[in-house]
Protein backbone atom coordinates (compact mmCIF):
# COMPACT_ATOMS: atom_id res chain seq x y z
CA UNK A 1 0.00 0.00 0.00
CA UNK A 2 1.26 3.60 -0.83
CA UNK A 3 2.63 5.57 2.14
CA UNK A 4 -0.24 8.14 2.83
CA UNK A 5 0.73 11.78 4.23
CA UNK A 6 -1.76 14.71 5.63
CA UNK A 7 -0.73 17.83 5.45
CA UNK A 8 -2.05 19.27 8.88
CA UNK A 9 -1.79 23.30 8.26
CA UNK A 10 -3.29 26.38 9.87
CA UNK A 11 -4.65 28.65 7.05
CA UNK A 12 -4.47 31.74 9.09
CA UNK A 13 -1.17 31.66 10.48
CA UNK A 14 2.03 32.98 9.12
CA UNK A 15 -0.08 35.52 6.84
CA UNK A 16 -1.54 32.89 5.31
CA UNK A 17 1.38 31.57 3.81
CA UNK A 18 0.87 27.42 3.38
CA UNK A 19 -2.65 28.17 2.32
CA UNK A 20 -1.21 29.68 -0.71
CA UNK A 21 1.66 27.66 -1.37
CA UNK A 22 -0.79 24.93 -0.64
CA UNK A 23 -0.65 23.00 -4.18
CA UNK A 24 3.02 23.50 -4.58
CA UNK A 25 3.93 21.65 -0.93
CA UNK A 26 1.26 18.60 -1.59
CA UNK A 27 3.33 18.58 -4.80
CA UNK A 28 6.44 18.33 -2.41
CA UNK A 29 5.02 15.17 -0.13
CA UNK A 30 3.68 13.15 -3.27
CA UNK A 31 7.30 13.55 -4.99
CA UNK A 32 8.68 12.19 -1.47
CA UNK A 33 6.49 8.93 -2.14
CA UNK A 34 3.60 10.00 -0.48
CA UNK A 35 -0.04 9.73 -1.04
CA UNK A 36 -0.68 13.39 0.18
CA UNK A 37 -4.09 15.11 1.39
CA UNK A 38 -4.31 18.63 3.45
CA UNK A 39 -6.77 19.39 6.52
CA UNK A 40 -7.10 23.11 7.51
CA UNK A 41 -7.24 23.52 11.30
CA UNK A 42 -10.46 25.44 12.55
CA UNK A 43 -10.60 27.73 15.54
CA UNK A 44 -11.78 24.90 18.03
CA UNK A 45 -9.72 24.28 20.29
CA UNK A 46 -7.81 20.82 19.44
CA UNK A 47 -8.43 20.90 15.95
CA UNK A 48 -5.35 20.07 14.98
CA UNK A 49 -4.15 17.58 17.53
CA UNK A 50 -7.62 15.50 17.17
CA UNK A 51 -6.95 15.63 13.72
CA UNK A 52 -3.10 13.77 14.23
CA UNK A 53 -4.86 11.76 16.41
CA UNK A 54 -7.34 10.52 14.20
CA UNK A 55 -4.50 9.83 11.22
CA UNK A 56 -2.21 8.22 13.14
CA UNK A 57 -5.05 5.75 14.52
CA UNK A 58 -5.93 5.56 10.75
CA UNK A 59 -2.19 4.03 10.18
CA UNK A 60 -0.90 7.14 8.17
CA UNK A 61 2.78 7.42 8.26
CA UNK A 62 3.69 10.90 7.79
CA UNK A 63 1.99 13.80 9.66
CA UNK A 64 2.82 17.38 8.78
CA UNK A 65 2.48 20.18 10.84
CA UNK A 66 2.58 23.12 9.07
CA UNK A 67 1.67 26.74 10.98
CA UNK A 68 2.67 28.02 13.99
CA UNK A 69 4.88 26.51 17.55
CA UNK A 70 0.87 26.24 18.82
CA UNK A 71 -0.13 23.71 15.49
CA UNK A 72 3.40 21.98 16.19
CA UNK A 73 2.49 21.40 19.65
CA UNK A 74 -0.75 20.48 19.21
CA UNK A 75 0.12 17.60 16.20
CA UNK A 76 2.79 16.16 18.85
CA UNK A 77 0.10 16.26 21.68
CA UNK A 78 -1.79 14.14 18.98
CA UNK A 79 0.32 11.73 18.52
CA UNK A 80 2.25 11.05 21.27
CA UNK A 81 -0.10 9.02 23.23
CA UNK A 82 -0.42 6.56 20.11
CA UNK A 83 1.25 3.03 20.60
CA UNK A 84 2.20 3.22 16.72
CA UNK A 85 3.22 6.82 15.65
CA UNK A 86 3.35 8.19 12.32
CA UNK A 87 6.76 10.18 11.43
CA UNK A 88 6.61 13.77 11.52
CA UNK A 89 7.79 16.97 9.48
CA UNK A 90 7.43 20.53 10.19
CA UNK A 91 6.49 23.46 7.81
CA UNK A 92 6.88 26.94 9.62
CA UNK A 93 4.60 29.64 9.30
CA UNK A 94 4.10 31.20 12.70
CA UNK A 95 6.13 33.73 14.56
CA UNK A 96 8.72 32.22 16.60
CA UNK A 97 9.31 29.06 15.18
CA UNK A 98 11.49 27.35 17.47
CA UNK A 99 11.10 24.06 16.52
CA UNK A 100 11.69 24.58 13.26
CA UNK A 101 15.05 26.40 14.70
CA UNK A 102 15.85 23.48 16.38
CA UNK A 103 15.57 20.99 13.36
CA UNK A 104 17.13 23.86 10.92
CA UNK A 105 14.20 23.68 8.66
CA UNK A 106 14.43 26.64 6.55
CA UNK A 107 11.63 29.69 8.27
CA UNK A 108 10.73 31.89 5.39
CA UNK A 109 9.62 29.71 2.71
CA UNK A 110 7.52 26.82 3.60
CA UNK A 111 7.68 25.30 -0.05
CA UNK A 112 11.47 25.20 1.01
CA UNK A 113 10.92 23.68 4.44
CA UNK A 114 8.56 21.23 2.67
CA UNK A 115 12.02 20.10 0.45
CA UNK A 116 13.37 18.98 3.77
CA UNK A 117 11.46 15.99 3.24
CA UNK A 118 13.24 14.92 -0.09
CA UNK A 119 16.72 14.65 1.87
CA UNK A 120 14.55 11.72 3.71
CA UNK A 121 17.32 12.64 6.71
CA UNK A 122 15.22 11.52 9.62
CA UNK A 123 15.90 11.11 13.56
CA UNK A 124 13.70 10.20 16.41
CA UNK A 125 13.42 13.02 18.82
CA UNK A 126 12.89 12.96 22.51
CA UNK A 127 9.52 14.91 23.24
CA UNK A 128 8.82 15.77 27.23
CA UNK A 129 5.63 14.49 29.28
CA UNK A 130 4.46 17.60 32.05
CA UNK A 131 1.50 15.59 33.97
CA UNK A 132 -1.13 14.25 31.19
CA UNK A 133 0.36 17.02 28.12
CA UNK A 134 3.40 16.50 25.85
CA UNK A 135 5.55 19.32 25.21
CA UNK A 136 8.93 19.57 21.92
CA UNK A 137 10.63 22.39 23.49
CA UNK A 138 10.41 23.79 26.86
CA UNK A 139 8.35 23.58 30.64
CA UNK A 140 8.93 26.48 32.64
CA UNK A 141 7.27 27.69 36.32
CA UNK A 142 8.10 31.17 37.76
CA UNK A 143 9.35 34.65 35.86
CA UNK A 144 9.20 32.88 32.50
CA UNK A 145 5.88 31.57 32.66
CA UNK A 146 4.51 34.80 33.87
CA UNK A 147 5.74 36.99 31.11
CA UNK A 148 4.89 34.91 28.15
CA UNK A 149 1.11 35.78 29.45
CA UNK A 150 2.04 39.21 30.09
CA UNK A 151 4.13 40.11 26.44
CA UNK A 152 1.84 40.95 23.91
CA UNK A 153 1.82 38.33 21.34
CA UNK A 154 2.59 41.24 18.74
CA UNK A 155 5.47 42.39 20.91
CA UNK A 156 6.62 38.48 21.42
CA UNK A 157 6.56 37.81 17.47
CA UNK A 158 8.69 40.44 16.94
CA UNK A 159 11.46 40.03 19.81
CA UNK A 160 11.04 36.57 20.90
CA UNK A 161 12.74 35.79 23.55
CA UNK A 162 14.49 39.14 24.35
CA UNK A 163 11.19 40.48 24.61
CA UNK A 164 10.70 38.21 27.52
CA UNK A 165 13.80 39.71 28.57
CA UNK A 166 13.21 43.64 28.45
CA UNK A 167 9.35 42.82 29.64
CA UNK A 168 10.94 40.86 32.59
CA UNK A 169 12.85 43.84 33.20
CA UNK A 170 10.36 45.71 34.41
CA UNK A 171 8.12 42.45 35.68
CA UNK A 172 11.07 41.45 38.17
CA UNK A 173 9.81 43.42 41.24
CA UNK A 174 6.55 41.30 40.67
CA UNK A 175 8.59 37.82 40.58
CA UNK A 176 8.64 36.52 43.97
CA UNK A 177 10.96 33.19 44.50
CA UNK A 178 8.75 30.64 45.93
CA UNK A 179 10.14 28.01 48.11
CA UNK A 180 9.86 24.57 46.25
CA UNK A 181 10.91 21.20 46.04
CA UNK A 182 12.68 19.95 42.76
CA UNK A 183 13.90 16.31 42.50
CA UNK A 184 15.53 15.64 39.21
CA UNK A 185 17.27 11.61 38.88
CA UNK A 186 17.62 11.19 42.89
CA UNK A 187 18.95 14.86 43.26
CA UNK A 188 16.62 17.06 45.10
CA UNK A 189 16.60 20.72 45.22
CA UNK A 190 14.80 22.39 48.72
CA UNK A 191 14.76 25.86 48.79
CA UNK A 192 13.68 29.28 46.85
CA UNK A 193 13.82 29.75 43.37
CA UNK A 194 13.02 32.41 41.18
CA UNK A 195 11.93 29.92 37.49
CA UNK A 196 13.21 26.81 36.73
CA UNK A 197 12.96 25.39 33.29
CA UNK A 198 13.43 22.02 31.21
CA UNK A 199 14.30 22.27 28.07
CA UNK A 200 14.56 19.82 25.31
CA UNK A 201 15.94 22.13 22.39
CA UNK A 202 18.46 24.52 22.52
CA UNK A 203 16.14 27.20 20.73
CA UNK A 204 14.27 29.03 23.24
CA UNK A 205 12.09 31.88 21.57
CA UNK A 206 14.64 32.65 19.03
CA UNK A 207 17.64 32.51 21.78
CA UNK A 208 20.08 30.07 21.13
CA UNK A 209 22.66 30.26 23.66
CA UNK A 210 20.32 29.53 26.98
CA UNK A 211 20.83 25.45 26.51
CA UNK A 212 24.26 25.59 24.84
CA UNK A 213 25.09 21.82 24.95
CA UNK A 214 21.22 20.97 24.03
CA UNK A 215 21.11 17.26 22.67
CA UNK A 216 17.28 16.37 20.73
CA UNK A 217 17.74 12.55 21.58
CA UNK A 218 20.03 12.12 24.38
CA UNK A 219 16.70 11.17 26.73
CA UNK A 220 17.05 13.94 28.98
CA UNK A 221 15.95 17.61 29.87
CA UNK A 222 18.02 20.28 30.77
CA UNK A 223 17.26 21.51 33.62
CA UNK A 224 18.00 25.30 35.42
CA UNK A 225 17.14 26.15 38.31
CA UNK A 226 17.59 30.46 38.85
CA UNK A 227 18.11 30.63 42.68
CA UNK A 228 16.62 33.73 44.17
CA UNK A 229 18.08 37.02 43.31
CA UNK A 230 17.02 40.48 43.32
CA UNK A 231 16.48 42.21 40.44
CA UNK A 232 20.01 43.16 39.93
CA UNK A 233 20.95 39.71 40.32
CA UNK A 234 18.75 38.35 37.89
CA UNK A 235 19.53 40.69 35.18
CA UNK A 236 22.98 40.50 35.36
CA UNK A 237 22.18 36.27 35.01
CA UNK A 238 20.30 37.34 32.13
CA UNK A 239 23.15 39.31 30.65
CA UNK A 240 25.06 36.38 30.81
CA UNK A 241 22.49 33.76 29.46
CA UNK A 242 23.17 36.24 26.17
CA UNK A 243 26.19 34.46 25.48
CA UNK A 244 25.93 31.26 26.81
CA UNK A 245 28.47 31.93 30.06
CA UNK A 246 25.82 31.46 32.41
CA UNK A 247 25.68 27.70 32.92
CA UNK A 248 28.66 27.62 35.77
CA UNK A 249 27.24 30.62 37.52
CA UNK A 250 26.31 29.47 40.92
CA UNK A 251 23.25 31.45 40.90
CA UNK A 252 21.63 28.36 39.15
CA UNK A 253 21.86 24.86 38.68
CA UNK A 254 22.27 23.56 35.55
CA UNK A 255 22.00 19.66 34.72
CA UNK A 256 20.69 16.78 32.75
CA UNK A 257 17.75 14.71 33.87
CA UNK A 258 15.37 12.09 32.94
CA UNK A 259 12.82 12.73 34.98
CA UNK A 260 11.84 15.84 37.05
CA UNK A 261 9.15 16.53 39.64
CA UNK A 262 8.49 19.98 40.92
CA UNK A 263 6.56 20.66 44.28
CA UNK A 264 5.77 23.90 45.58
CA UNK A 265 5.78 23.81 49.46
CA UNK A 266 2.75 25.92 49.26
CA UNK A 267 2.13 28.66 46.96
CA UNK A 268 0.66 28.19 43.28
CA UNK A 269 3.37 28.09 40.38
CA UNK A 270 1.82 27.83 37.08
CA UNK A 271 3.71 25.97 34.42
CA UNK A 272 3.89 27.26 31.15
CA UNK A 273 4.29 24.44 28.56
CA UNK A 274 5.59 25.08 25.34
CA UNK A 275 4.78 28.78 25.30
CA UNK A 276 1.34 27.54 26.94
CA UNK A 277 -0.60 27.71 30.59
CA UNK A 278 -0.24 24.28 30.85
CA UNK A 279 -1.04 23.46 34.82
CA UNK A 280 -0.20 23.88 37.93
CA UNK A 281 2.86 22.66 40.00
CA UNK A 282 2.89 19.99 41.53
CA UNK A 283 4.28 18.65 38.17
CA UNK A 284 6.30 15.90 37.13
CA UNK A 285 8.60 15.96 34.04
CA UNK A 286 9.66 12.98 31.99
CA UNK A 287 11.38 12.87 28.91
CA UNK A 288 10.25 9.96 26.66
CA UNK A 289 13.34 8.91 24.95
CA UNK A 290 13.16 9.13 20.91
CA UNK A 291 9.52 9.13 20.96
CA UNK A 292 8.92 10.59 17.39
CA UNK A 293 10.64 9.91 14.31
CA UNK A 294 11.07 13.49 12.31
CA UNK A 295 11.95 14.84 9.74
CA UNK A 296 14.96 16.91 9.55
CA UNK A 297 17.81 18.99 8.34
CA UNK A 298 20.91 17.19 9.56
CA UNK A 299 23.48 18.56 7.73
CA UNK A 300 25.69 20.46 9.58
CA UNK A 301 24.83 24.23 8.91
CA UNK A 302 27.11 26.87 9.56
CA UNK A 303 26.77 28.66 13.07
CA UNK A 304 23.61 30.45 13.32
CA UNK A 305 23.59 34.28 12.83
CA UNK A 306 20.44 33.73 12.62
CA UNK A 307 19.12 35.80 15.53
CA UNK A 308 21.92 38.15 15.46
CA UNK A 309 20.87 39.36 12.04
CA UNK A 310 17.70 39.99 12.88
CA UNK A 311 17.94 43.86 13.57
CA UNK A 312 15.00 43.91 15.72
CA UNK A 313 16.57 41.31 17.69
CA UNK A 314 19.75 43.44 17.71
CA UNK A 315 17.75 46.57 19.25
CA UNK A 316 16.59 44.84 21.84
CA UNK A 317 19.73 43.16 22.61
CA UNK A 318 21.29 46.59 22.65
CA UNK A 319 18.52 47.95 24.96
CA UNK A 320 18.55 45.56 27.19
CA UNK A 321 22.64 45.18 27.44
CA UNK A 322 21.83 49.21 28.17
CA UNK A 323 19.86 48.51 31.13
CA UNK A 324 22.29 45.80 32.82
CA UNK A 325 25.17 48.16 32.08
CA UNK A 326 23.43 50.51 34.64
CA UNK A 327 23.64 47.93 37.32
CA UNK A 328 26.80 48.61 40.04
CA UNK A 329 28.75 45.66 40.44
CA UNK A 330 28.50 45.43 43.66
CA UNK A 331 24.43 44.86 43.71
CA UNK A 332 24.68 41.63 41.46
CA UNK A 333 24.71 39.29 44.43
CA UNK A 334 22.31 36.77 45.88
CA UNK A 335 20.15 38.36 48.38
CA UNK A 336 19.31 34.66 49.96
N1 LIG B 1 -8.94 28.33 10.73
C1 LIG B 1 -8.54 29.02 11.81
N2 LIG B 1 -9.04 30.26 12.04
C2 LIG B 1 -8.67 30.96 13.14
N3 LIG B 1 -7.80 30.50 14.06
C3 LIG B 1 -7.28 29.28 13.87
C4 LIG B 1 -7.60 28.48 12.75
N4 LIG B 1 -6.91 27.33 12.83
C5 LIG B 1 -6.18 27.39 13.98
N5 LIG B 1 -6.40 28.55 14.62
C6 LIG B 1 -5.81 28.97 15.87
O1 LIG B 1 -4.44 29.30 15.67
C7 LIG B 1 -3.72 29.08 16.88
C8 LIG B 1 -2.43 28.37 16.60
O2 LIG B 1 -1.62 29.24 15.87
P1 LIG B 1 -0.22 28.77 15.36
O3 LIG B 1 0.63 28.42 16.50
O4 LIG B 1 -0.38 27.80 14.26
O5 LIG B 1 0.28 30.06 14.62
P2 LIG B 1 0.80 31.47 15.14
O6 LIG B 1 0.05 31.84 16.36
O7 LIG B 1 0.81 32.35 13.95
O8 LIG B 1 2.30 31.10 15.44
P3 LIG B 1 3.20 31.29 16.70
O9 LIG B 1 2.62 30.36 17.73
O10 LIG B 1 4.55 30.85 16.25
O11 LIG B 1 3.09 32.72 17.05
C9 LIG B 1 -4.61 28.27 17.78
O12 LIG B 1 -5.07 29.13 18.81
C10 LIG B 1 -5.77 27.85 16.88
O13 LIG B 1 -6.97 27.75 17.62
Amino acid sequence: MAKRARVIYNPTSGREAIKQNLVEILAVFEEAGYETSAFATTPEPDSAKNEARRVGREGFDLVVAAGGDGTINEVVNGIAPLRRRPRMAVIPSGTTNDYARALRIPREDPVQAAKIVLKDQRFKMDIGKAGENYFINIAAGGLLTELTYDVPSNLKSVFGYMAYLVKGAEMLPRVKPVDMDVEFDGETYKGKASMFFLALTNSIGGFEQIVPDASLDDGKFTLIIVKPGNLPALLHLMAKALNGKHVNDRRIIYRKAKRVKVKPVDERVMVNIDGEYGGDAPMTFKNLHRHIEMYANLDKMPDDAVVASDPEVQEAERRFAEEVDQIPDDETDLDD
